[in-house]
This record gives C-alpha cells, sequence and structure tokens, in this order.
C-alpha cells in the first residue's frame, strides 16, 4: 500500500498520520509539500492531516484548498482515489467541494479537546469495514470549527446513501447537525471527519479504537 500525506503551512498531525499509516498498515508513506504540483505515482491512499493550515485565516481550511497541490488531489479523488481527512483535512475537503457541507465554529465558541464516543454509521467504506455499524469507538477531538452545517437536502442524501461514517454518541459537543462527526463522499472513496484516529492507533495514547480505521484501509487497498 502507497500513501502520500499532503503537508501544508501550519499542519500539525502530518507526521502522526504517517507513523499511524506505517505502523498499522504498512504502508509506504510519502510527504508531499502544499506547493508541489503533481502526487507520487501509484498511490492508493491521500491523507489530508489535521492542524492549523494558514493559522486557519479566512476559514478554517480556505486558503490550502486553494493551494496547488489541491489540483493533484481532486484528479485523483475523480479518478476513483481514497482520500482521507482527518479534522483540518476534513475542512480542506468541504472547502474544495470534495464533500459537502461546511465546518462552523463550534457552538459554545470553544476549542475542544478531549476524547469523543463516537457510533460507527457504515460498516461499508474502505475506512470502517473493520467495524460494524451501530459499533462504538473513542477517538479524541481537537478543534474550534467542528460543527458540521448541510442544507436538508444534503442531509438527507448523506443519510439516505448511508454516507454518515460517525456520529458522536450522546450528542455532538460541537453542535453538529444530525451529531455528524464523519461523511464519506457519493462513490465512498473520500472519508472527512472531525475526530483523529492517528492520536489513538496504541494503548499508549490512552486508547487505541482508531487503529480499526488503518486497519480497514488495509483490508480494502493492501494489495501485497
Ligand atoms: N486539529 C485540527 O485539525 C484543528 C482544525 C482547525 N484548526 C480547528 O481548530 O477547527
Amino acid at each position: 500500500m502507497r500513501a502520500a500525506v499532503i503537508v501544508f503551512p501550519g499542519s500539525n498531525c502530518d507526521r502522526d498520520m504517517a507513523v499511524a499509516l506505517r505502523e498499522a498498515t504498512g504502508a509506504g508513506v510519502s510527504m508531499v509539500w502544499h506547493k508541489d504540483t503533481a502526487l507520487p505515482e501509484g498511490l492508493d491512499l491521500v491523507a489530508l492531516p489535521g492542524g492549523f493550515s494558514f493559522g486557519d485565516h479566512l476559514r478554517c481550511g480556505a486558503i490550502a484548498g486553494k493551494s496547488p497541490i489541491m489540483r493533484a488531489v481532486t484528479e485523483f479523488a475523480g479518478k476513483g482515489g481514497h482520500v482521507l481527512g482527518v479534522c483540518n483535512g476534513f475542512q480542506i475537503l468541504t472547502e474544495t467541494g470534495l464533500l459537502p457541507g461546511a465546518l462552523l465554529r463550534n457552538g459554545r465558541l470553544k476549542f475542544l479537546c478531549k476524547s469523543s464516543p463516537l457510533r460507527v454509521g457504515t460498516s461499508a467504506s474502505a475506512f470502517t469495514n473493520a467495524w460494524n455499524a451501530g459499533d462504538i469507538a473513542s477517538i479524541p477531538i481537537a478543534h474550534h470549527d467542528g460543527a458540521y452545517v448541510a442544507d436538508e437536502d444534503t442531509l438527507a442524501a448523506l443519510k439516505g446513501e448511508d454516507r454518515i461514517a460517525f456520529t458522536y454518541e450522546g450528542g455532538a459537543p460541537n453542535g453538529a447537525m444530525g451529531d455528524i462527526a464523519g461523511i464519506l463522499s457519493r462513490n465512498r472513496r473520500v472519508l472527512g471527519m472531525m475526530p483523529h484516529p492517528e492520536r489513538a492507533v496504541d494503548p499508549a495514547h490512552g486508547g487505541s479504537d482508531g487503529r480499526r480505521l488503518f486497519r480497514s484501509l488495509f483490508h480494502a487497498l493492501a494489495t501485497a
């Protein structure tokens, strides 16, 4: 399996993502600078990591969404490539239109940094196949703009097409509509999620529930 992690100025979870991918899937991981215009050949996955790209200026992910590499990422996704966006990565995916909706300021206007119980909405994706729908996973959140919003038609489509990958169990701490924590694209190959699975891959992290997401990717994408 071959993966690339895109690095923006202000990314702070890029190396954690690379370590999680290497350790939990055995993937070869390339770090790709946002000013690059092409991705390495033969990739199975592109990961957009969490952080504070461009200092969250304008809106979280807005400037990163216009980075030169995002054209190549959009092309990769257009050809059916798998893309994982975590936290700031999810914000970048909505800014580029690879996923619908937007992430707004948390309901109580506070930065939230804590472990968060999630309910798995579907096992039918490369990112979630190691869970059963309805399973509970504890994965940390760390964001100030995590309130997912979308119009009613989009919310109905996400629900009707089984594209809600994760919801916050017991209610969204950030005010997200439908308690949505993560969603899939229509072809199910792009996942955006606010919680950080790469921060929960080793018991030393305080929990390893996030490892299942990487094991899912391994099952779905590792060929050798
Ligand atoms: N951990 C992150 O990726 C944070 C994303 C963004 N800077 C926010 O605070 O909402």
